[in-house]
């Protein structure tokens, strides 16, 4: 390939043990040789792939840094082209003027996501698992680490690359015997025809419907806690969080803004709010607090309606149970280590999910957990599946899935051969899309346009 050299830092922006300057391109080791000296003496250009050298970084006689020099030959690397890589010490300073001497030497600046883009036009990855790489990279929760991951690996490759071969064979065999009617070729039956599209359908769907859980897993859950003053909320938040984020008194009204934190509960990543007590008030700093809770609530992902176990319900608790039958909803009975003065039985026959907690002491947060997980359906989600992970692959696949359904539609109505193949290289062209295997360059920019650079 054709490109020029480039470099950047790839390890992340601040004070740590090592920082690691990486070099991708044709000149890549005679670049690192003009800055590198190894204490054994060897040239990096001698250096065969997967070897590493000790040696000193100096440019025009001044020593920068003592580094260790990691070659990768040309297709054997994460780009597919010669690669080494400068590991020195992680510090802001010393990471850029190593970069700086690098770029001296004949290197260009890498763009954002610019080794994975060439590991992508060099045909080691492709579309889906280059996306995969930043999933991987800003993932908060095992399970959106361990979807990622499974993705990068090729899980949704795979499972795409088999649909699209039947999809192809079919589509190669009924213009085959469309178009040479007086060879022998076998005949196409409708029946065949319609095994393979039920096949693509059924995955395409299996793959839209693990798409919403999915974003839960790896984007989490909008999440509001609300419920009268003094229940327990900003309780319950800090022992989510693990810490106190939010102000705790005995004093009915105490919190009155949102406080948000994001929390994993089991594989759960919740956008957690803890909210002002709901009541009629008077005070108007309060009175905006509840306006603000009441907003919220309405459009969240998740209710947390927290009750007092100790207390008797009352009009904010009936109006909050209202509220909770329009959202996915929790209740949680709090101070269960108080005595019971609260009617259950009524609330129990309202919202589906209850569970009964003492935040101050912990009490019960597994159930809470358990109860979160199968709201966000993660017990059923399986990430070696391969899951859809942004909106351009959704749309890909849900395109393809209306092609291959329009196919259906055209055998199913005695319409020719010629329109079910119409459509079936319609799904292809949206398959091969997905993987980028035949996608424009304005697309292609736009998915390594999110990427840091470095990566
Ligand atoms: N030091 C270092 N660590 C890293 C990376 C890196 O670039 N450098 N990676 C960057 O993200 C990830 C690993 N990604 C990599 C992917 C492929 C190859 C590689 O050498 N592939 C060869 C050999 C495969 C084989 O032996 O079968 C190849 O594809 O031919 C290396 C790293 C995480 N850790
Ligand atoms: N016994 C007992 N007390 C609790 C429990 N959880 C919270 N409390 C107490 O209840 C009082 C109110 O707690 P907060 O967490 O501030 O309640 P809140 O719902 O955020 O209240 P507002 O912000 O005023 O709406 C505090 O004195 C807490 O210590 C519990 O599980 N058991
Ligand atoms: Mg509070």
């Amino acid at each position: 390939m054709n490109y020029d050299t480039v470099a950047a830092i790839s390890t992340a922006q601040g004070e740590g043990g090592i920082g690691v300057i990486r070099i991708s391109g044709d000149d890549a080791l005679r670049i690192a040789d003009k800055i590198f000296y190894s204490v054994s003496g060897k040239k990096v250009t001698e250096m065969k792939g997967y070897t590493a050298s000790f040696g000193k970084i100096s440019e025009n006689g001044e020593d920068i840094d003592e580094a260790v020099a990691l070659v990768f030959k040309a297709p054997h690397s994460y780009t597919g082209e010669d690669v080494v890589e400068l590991s020195c010490h992680g510090g802001l300073y010393i990471t850029k003027r190593v970069l700086r001497a690098v770029l001296n030497a004949g290197a260009v600046p890498a763009q954002a996501g610019e080794f994975t883009k060439r590991a992508f036009l060099n045909g080691k990855i492709d579309l889906t698992e280059a996306e995969a790489v930043i999933d991987i990279i800003s993932a908060k929760s095992r399970g959106a680490a361990r979807s990622a991951l499974c993705v990068k690996e090729g899980a949704l490759r795979k499972k795409i690359d088999g649909v699209k071969n039947d999809l192809l064979s079919m589509a190669a065999h009924l213009s085959a015997w469309a178009d040479y009617p007086e060879e022998d070729i076998a005949e196409v039956t409708a029946d065949s025809v319609i095994e393979t599209c039920d096949n693509a359908i059924k995955c395409f769907k299996s793959l839209l419907d693990s798409y919403d859980c999915g974003q839960a897993v790896k984007k989490g859950i909008d999440t509001v806690i609300a419920g009268r003053p003094n229940v327990g909320k900003s309780t319950l938040m800090n022992l989510l969080s693990g810490y106190e984020k939010s102000i705790v008194t005995d004093i009915p009204g105490t919190t009155r803004d949102i406080v948000e934190d994001t929390v994993t509960v089991g594989d759960v990543v919740l956008n957690l709010s803890d909210t002002a007590g709901l009541r009629d008030t008077d005070d108007t700093v309060e009175k905006i607090g509840v306006d603000r809770a009441r907003k919220r609530l309405e459009q969240c992902g998740l209710l947390l309606a927290v009750f007092d176990n100790s207390r008797e319900l009352d009009e904010d608790d009936y109006a909050l149970i209202e509220s909770a039958k329009l959202v996915p909803s929790i209740a949680v009975i709090n101070k269960t280590d108080l005595d019971n003065k609260l009617d259950i039985e009524y609330i129990s026959k309202n919202i589906k999910y209850i569970v009964y907690i003492s935040a101050i002491s912990g009490d019960g947060r597994d159930e809470l957990t358990k109860a979160v997980e199968k709201i966000a359906g993660t017990q059923n989600f399986n990430p070696s599946e391969g899951v859809l992970s942004n909106e351009r692959q959704r749309i890909a696949v849900k395109n393809a899935l209306d092609s291959v359904v329009e196919a259906m539609n055209a055998l199913k109505c005695g319409m020719t051969f010629d329109a079910v193949t119409v459509s079936i290289e319609d799904a292809i062209s949206h398959l091969l899309e997905l993987t980028g295997e035949r996608t424009s360059d304005e697309v292609v920019d736009r998915v390594f346009h999110n990427f840091c650079v470095g990566k």
